[in-house]
This record gives C-alpha cells, sequence and structure tokens, in this order.
C-alpha cells in the first residue's frame, strides 16, 4: 500500500471515530456515558502493568505552599537531569554556591535502584480554576515504575531520594559563619580557605582526625543504636600561631558544616546562654575560643585583658573588690554548670550532628570537669613546628620536597620552638625570583635567632633560680642569728633597766635623806 492511501485510509477512521463520539455524547444519557467511562478506565487500569505516583508542586489546601517533597526531588533529578534530559533549566538556587540543572517540562529521565528501572517525568497543567494567589500553570513530578516493584518503590527508593538530595543540598550550600552579639546571631557567608590538605602537622596525626570527623559524620544510626545525642566534643590546645583556628575551618570545609562562633563574654547569662544554643542549627560547629578566657572556675567569665586590670584595681582597694563581686554575681551568671549542660545535659540533644570545640593556649587551667571524656571526646594538641610539618609547609609555599637545607632546618626545628606560623611566614614569597633558598635562609635565621633567645632564656630562669635557691638557704641562717641574738639584746635591756631603776631609788633615797634635814 503507498502511502498516501495508507494516510487516505487512517483520515476516514479518525473521521468516523469522531463521527461515532459524537453521536454517543448526543444520544447516549449522560449517566450511562458516566459509567462506561468509569469501566473504561478500570479496564485500562487492570491491563496496565505500571503504577505512577505524582508529586505536586504546590500543596495546602490552596495550593499556597511549596512542596517540600517536590524540591527534594528537583535537587535529585538535577545531576540524573544533566546526563539525560535534552531540554534543561538552569538556575542558582537559594544558599547554594553552584548553579542547579533541571529538566524542562515534559522532558523524562530514567533512574535505577536496586537493578529496578523507573522513570521520572516533569510535567505541567493549566488550571481551570485561576485565581490571584496560585499561578496558573501547575507543575509536577510523574514517577512511574512496574506494579511488582511497588514495597520497594513507595517505602526504600523514595527514602534514598530524600536522603540524597539532602546530602546534595548540604554539599552544594554556602556555609555560614554566625557571631553572636548578646543573644542574637548575625552571619556572613563563610569562604575560609583553610583545608587539611595545607594543615601543617604530623601526617599520621591529621590522618587520624580526618577519618575521626568523617566516621562522625557518618554514624547517625550508630549514635542512634546507643542511645547517644549525635554531638562530639573537641579540645584543641597548644601555644598560638600553631593552627587551632585554621584547623576549625578546615573541619566546616572537610565537613560542610555552618560554623557557630560562641562570644561568652557577650551572654549575659545561662538563660541567654540556653536561648542561643537552641537556635544552632544541625550539621554544625560551635567553637568557643580561648575557654580559659572566657570562663573562669567560679564560673564567672572575663576578657583576659578586663581580668588583668581587674585584678590590679582589686588588689588596690578590697572593699571595690567586694562590691564588684557583688554586682558580678548578679549580672553575668554564665557559669561553668551552665555550659556544662548544653554539652551534656538533655537539651543538647535537640537538633543532633554538631561538633563543639574549644580552643586554649592553656590547656592546665581548665576545669577537669569541663574536660573530662564524654564531655570532650578527642583532645588534639597543636605543638610547634617539627620537620615533618615543615615539610608539609614547604610543600605548599615553596613546591618542594627536598632541598640541601633540609638537613640544617631538621636540626635546627628540633632545638627551637617556632610556631607553624611563624614558620609559615618566612616561607612567604619575598623576592619576585621566588627561589626557595633564599625562603630557607630566612628561616634558618630565624630558627638561629629563637634558639639563642631559647638559651638566654633558660640561662635568665637558672640564675633567678639560683638566686632563690640562695635565698632560701640565707633566710633560715639569718633567722638563726636573729634567735640568738635576741635573747642576748634582751637580758642587756633587762640589765640596763636594773640600773636606771638602781640609779633613780639612790636619787630617791638622797632626797628623801636632804629633806628631812631641812625639816629638822
Ligand atoms: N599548622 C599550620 N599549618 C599551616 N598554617 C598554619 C598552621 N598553624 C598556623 N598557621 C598559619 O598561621 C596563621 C595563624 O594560625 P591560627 O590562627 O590558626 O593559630 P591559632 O593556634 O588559632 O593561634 P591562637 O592561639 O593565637 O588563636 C594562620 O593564618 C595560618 O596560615
Ligand atoms: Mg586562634
Amino acid at each position: 500500500m503507498e502511502a498516501k492511501d495508507m494516510f487516505g485510509n487512517l483520515g476516514s477512521i479518525i473521521a468516523s471515530l469522531m463521527f461515532v463520539w459524537a453521536m454517543f455524547q448526543q444520544y447516549v444519557p449522560y449517566q450511562l456515558q458516566h459509567n462506561i467511562e468509569k469501566y473504561c478506565q478500570i479496564l485500562v487500569r487492570f491491563a496496565y502493568p505500571y503504577i505512577q505516583i505524582r508529586f505536586d508542586e504546590l500543596t495546602g489546601d490552596y495550593d499556597i505552599f511549596r512542596s517540600e517533597a517536590y524540591t527534594a526531588i528537583q535537587t535529585y533529578l538535577s545531576s540524573r537531569s544533566s546526563t539525560q534530559a535534552k531540554m534543561l533549566k538552569a538556575d542558582i538556587a537559594k544558599n547554594s554556591q553552584s548553579l542547579a540543572l533541571r529538566m524542562d517540562d515534559h522532558e523524562e529521565v530514567a533512574d535505577e535502584f536496586k537493578g529496578v528501572k523507573l522513570w521520572w517525568a516533569s510535567g505541567k497543567e493549566v488550571s481551570n480554576t485561576p485565581s490571584w494567589w496560585t499561578p496558573e500553570e501547575k507543575r509536577y513530578y510523574r514517577l512511574t515504575c512496574h506494579k511488582q516493584h511497588r514495597d520497594l518503590i513507595l517505602g526504600p527508593y523514595l527514602d534514598h531520594v530524600l536522603k540524597e538530595a539532602k546530602a546534595m543540598e548540604v554539599r552544594n550550600r554556602q556555609r555560614k559563619l554566625y557571631t553572636n552579639n548578646g543573644t542574637t546571631w548575625s552571619h556572613v557567608m563563610l569562604k575560609h580557605p583553610a583545608k587539611f590538605q595545607t594543615l601543617a602537622m604530623d601526617p599520621e596525626k591529621k590522618k587520624e582526625i580526618m577519618d575521626d570527623l568523617i566516621e562522625f559524620s557518618k554514624a547517625e544510626e550508630f549514635y542512634e543504636r546507643v542511645g547517644r545525642a549525635w554531638k562530639r566534643g573537641y579540645l584543641l590546645y597548644g601555644p598560638p600561631g600553631t593552627g587551632k583556628s585554621s584547623m576549625i575551618a578546615a573541619m566546616a570545609n572537610l565537613l560542610s558544616y555552618d560554623l557557630y562562633d560562641l562570644e561568652l563574654t557577650s551572654v549575659k547569662n545561662n538563660t541567654d546562654l540556653r536561648k542561643l544554643l537552641m537556635e544552632v542549627s544541625s550539621k554544625s560547629i560551635i567553637v568557643i575560643e580561648d575557654i580559659d578566657c572566657s570562663l573562669d572556675l567560679t564560673g564567672q567569665r572575663k576578657t583576659k585583658k578586663k581580668k588583668e586590670k581587674d585584678e590590679e584595681e582589686e588588689k588596690k582597694d578590697p572593699k571595690q573588690k567586694k562590691e564588684k563581686e557583688e554586682k558580678e554575681t548578679e549580672a553575668s551568671k554564665v557559669t561553668l554548670s551552665g555550659l556544662l549542660n548544653f554539652i551534656d545535659g538533655l537539651w543538647s540533644a535537640c537538633g543532633g550532628e554538631r561538633l563543639i570545640v574549644f580552643t586554649t593556649n592553656y590547656m592546665e587551667k581548665l576545669d577537669p570537669a569541663l574536660i573530662r571524656s564524654g564531655r570532650m571526646d578527642k583532645h588534639i594538641e597543636l605543638s610547634y613546628c617539627r620537620f615533618e610539618a615543615f615539610k608539609g609547609l614547604a610543600k605548599n609555599y615553596l613546591k618542594i620536597e627536598s632541598h640541601p637545607l633540609f638537613g640544617r632546618i631538621r636540626e635546627l626545628l628540633e632545638e627551637a620552638n617556632l610556631s607553624p606560623a611563624d614558620v609559615a611566614e618566612h616561607l612567604m614569597p619575598k623576592k619576585a625570583s621566588g627561589d626557595p633558598t633564599f625562603s630557607l635562609e630566612s628561616l634558618i635565621k630565624g630558627l638561629e635567632k629563637a634558639k639563642e633567645e631559647a638559651r638566654l632564656k633558660a640561662e635568665e630562669e637558672a640564675r633567678l633560680k639560683a638566686k632563690e635557691e640562695a635565698k632560701k638557704i640565707e633566710q633560715p641562717a639569718k633567722e638563726e642569728a636573729k634567735k640568738v641574738e635576741q635573747p642576748a639584746k634582751e637580758e642587756a635591756k633587762h640589765e640596763d633597766k636594773a640600773v636606771t631603776e638602781n640609779g633613780e631609788a639612790k636619787l630617791l633615797d638622797a632626797r628623801a635623806t636632804e629633806n628631812g634635814k631641812t625639816s629638822h
């Protein structure tokens, strides 16, 4: 049959069908029409081997809320859409740092879950009852799969879609750095470049910390099973410039968590502290820097400088000290117990997936109650730069892994204490030529200077110590001599007194005799 004849036949078939349909609508009563349609649909459904689920973009009684499921599916499908769909739409989603792709209307993409094939289609329908509060077009996603996999798709697959979407959102979102001013948090976008790869420290120790963090971020089920709140405490301690703050930023970058930098000195009392902490979202790191200065053992908190100044003033005027203490107990009541309550109290469990990080330069100053395990699970010491850490810095800053000067530097690093921040300063490019020898020589000079200073300091300390010792020995000898001197002096005094008294008595006698003579 020729194509022309075929189209001619098709045309007449369609025309006949339309005629039959018009007759059907005109002469068959409405109720019967309705029943015939209904039974036809049942028949089709019975024979149709697939199930379909529709996810509308707008939900609620008046279609005014955007459905969370729709948004999650959109996110989930974005990677599949970018490889399969022919018509795509691109946009930057709210709080996201990368371009989000999604399939255009009436596109279809396939997916697979545990060997089962399924299809997602995007569609839209025009509203019959348009209103000013709803858009004219209503979008939706339709999921189609074979009905024999119904249980797998409705349960585990849809769970998997939501979880994956959430993880993708977290990966793509802009991380934020929150700081508190009194009881309110304000934030800026977190764009700290610190990474574990660029952090100079012993590679084994670094790997251990990274593994610990990743393990924690995946351990939701574990914490659920053992009945613990999903949180972990880290205490970072070490001298200034050893990378404590940098490590916190690296942690946030590694896990894609938000940072909450809690400034305890601006929180009035425990109630305000609780309010602030209740607002911290999950997937976040709460940081309290220099915990030893923020909160002293009695529970009152002061800044480092203020504390020193106050102590000086208090020495001068004890009365003022008492008044101040009374005032402080009234006004500032962020206490150690308040903080501990947050760390392992009941309400610390709300939210979950949170890290709490304290930093200090003086580990020994902290209250043992604060650092016992369960509260601060992991203690990480960040110490002065040794050779392994230096190699990391040299690779990062100078792009070298070996150099003839490395031997000398290794020796000096064992003897002198220089923080990674100081070492990094020497390795900063200073010459346009970028010659590493120049930087390494500068470092050697710095190390030699630090070594010399340490030697002088040690000598001075030894001298002071010797002086102290000598004083200790001298003191008892002096006291002994004093003890011997004292009774001798007392005796002499006694004798003097006796002599004087004797003299006075004699004088009185003489006067009395004189007086007697004159009266006679
Ligand atoms: N271990 C390190 N690896 C790489 N760079 C480091 C390291 N430690 C410090 N630095 C560099 O030194 C600078 C200061 O470091 P950082 O602020 O992290 O020190 P810190 O331990 O928090 O000091 P502080 O106790 O004074 O707060 C950082 O900008 C970083 O570039
Ligand atoms: Mg710091």
